[in-house]
């Protein structure tokens, strides 16, 4: 562990740290940051991650035995006591969603601030994501350590006084390119080793937790007249199927089909992050999970279910009333209710009416189809997150 250089350039060097509590989105939301702030910014990114293995599932490229490597302009560095010693101190030290930052860099840090109080990085707490009101209230204050040190809480959101969303510069434009041509999904398709899909049957990608609702919803698509291609990655939304799988989850393999009258199950192969966004981008309906991929599904400007991170106390559906209210405000009452509706079903694992409220919704109405195209432009809100966090950074 090193104190800052004497450095000749003005780059700035920031480090993020991130402890895998569980599932991808811990690692999902710190490596989309990472990227994008390098790819944008030019800023020398270091990330910290305690489990290369789960990280992996959605960078295959990554060597979980390495201690450290680069990916896309990104230093990734295995964190763990004996490789603290490629630390140097930096100017921004992002912890994200409260993990604890190694008691020694703290040391340094306040080490630092005896000798050269200027050279103090700033040390922010990244938070989960949610569109509740107290967000505002939250976003930005400091709190003051008992080393002396000051922590910024950082809290992304869906207002400009929030912290804002992830979402890169050409996002849009690439989405809107990729979706004006038909054939990129066709050939996406081919690509993940799906067969059997014509560019007019109805595709959906699930990423969901465990919940009996989706039972409830495959069992209901059986009987639509249409075909209906339903992807699945080999995870937790299975064990919610297997009375209609024709093996143990363990022996499915990859690009396995599954037939069920009109509809197929398809068991999709995990991608990385740009394959997941161009998957969301080519479905009709997607249904996403946690908070990536709760992201993406809007920023694919296509109707989406969100599956919300299970809280103690149903503390979730606090969370996802809050976001259904933003994300219906402009929407016409009939179809805001049905989607509210739908949602909450599935949240609450309600196997009947999950299905009433599916057959009830007519995803395919212009305005549901023009709301879900506007949203992502209402949303972002003038500023991106990486675009806030880089202003916050300079005013604090
Ligand atoms: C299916 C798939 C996902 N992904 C990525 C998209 C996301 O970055 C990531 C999944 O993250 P999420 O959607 O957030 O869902 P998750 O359930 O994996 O993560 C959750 O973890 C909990 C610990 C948190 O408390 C939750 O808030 C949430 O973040 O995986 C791929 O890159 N390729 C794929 O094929």
């Amino acid at each position: 562990m090193s104190l800052p250089s004497q450095q000749t350039n003005t780059r700035q060097q920031w480090d993020i740290f991130c402890v895998v509590v569980d599932n991808y989105g811990d690692i999902g939301v710190t490596w989309r940051l990472a990227k994008q702030l390098a790819a944008e910014y030019s800023i020398e990114v270091n990330l910290w991650i305690d489990d290369l293995n789960s990280f992996s599932h959605i960078l295959a490229r990554l060597n979980p035995e390495l201690a450290r490597q680069q990916f896309d302009g990104v230093n990734i560095f295995h964190w763990k006591a004996e490789n603290l010693t490629h630390f140097s101190i930096g100017n921004v030290l992002i912890e994200a969603f409260a993990c604890e930052i190694p008691s020694q860099i703290i040391e340094s840090i306040v080490k630092l601030k005896q000798l050269t109080p200027s050279k103090v990085p700033i040390w922010l707490n990244l938070e989960y994501l949610s569109a509740e009101d107290w967000v505002e209230g939250c976003h930005g204050l400091p709190s003051f350590q008992a080393c002396g040190l000051q922590k910024f809480f950082y809290l992304p959101g869906f207002t400009s006084k929030t912290g804002g969303l992830i979402c890169e510069k050409n996002l849009f434009v690439e989405r809107d390119a990729w979706q004006a041509d038909h054939t990129n999904k066709m050939r996406l398709f081919q690509q993940l080793g799906l067969t059997g899909i014509k560019p007019e049957h109805q595709v959906i990608s699930v990423f969901s937790y465990e919940t009996p609702a989706l039972l409830s919803l495959i069992t209901y698509w059986q009987t639509c007249k249409s075909n209906i291609h339903v992807l699945i990655p080999k995870g937790k939304s299975l064990n919610s199927i297997t009375s209609l799988l024709p093996c143990e989850i363990a022996d499915l393999i990859v690009g396995q089909q599954i037939s069920l009258g009109n509809v197929t199950l398809h068991v999709l192969p995990m991608t990385d992050q740009q394959g997941y966004d161009r998957l969301l981008w080519s479905c009709d309906f997607n249904i996403v999970r946690g908070e990536d991929s709760f992201l993406r599904a809007q920023w694919a400007a296509k109707p989406f279910i969100w599956h919300i991170y299970p809280q103690e106390d149903d503390y979730h559906l606090i969370k996802l009333q809050a976001f259904m209210q933003i994300y219906c405000d402009n929407l016409a009452p009939d179809l805001a209710k049905n989607w509210c509706e739908l949602n909450l079903a599935f949240n609450q694992g309600n196997q009947i009416t999950v299905a009433n409220h599916w057959q009830r919704l007519d995803f395919t109405n212009l305005s549901f189809a023009q709301h879900v195209k506007k949203w992502p432009i209402t949303a972002i809100n003038d500023a991106d997150l990486a675009s806030r966090l880089v202003q916050f950074v300079k005013n604090s």
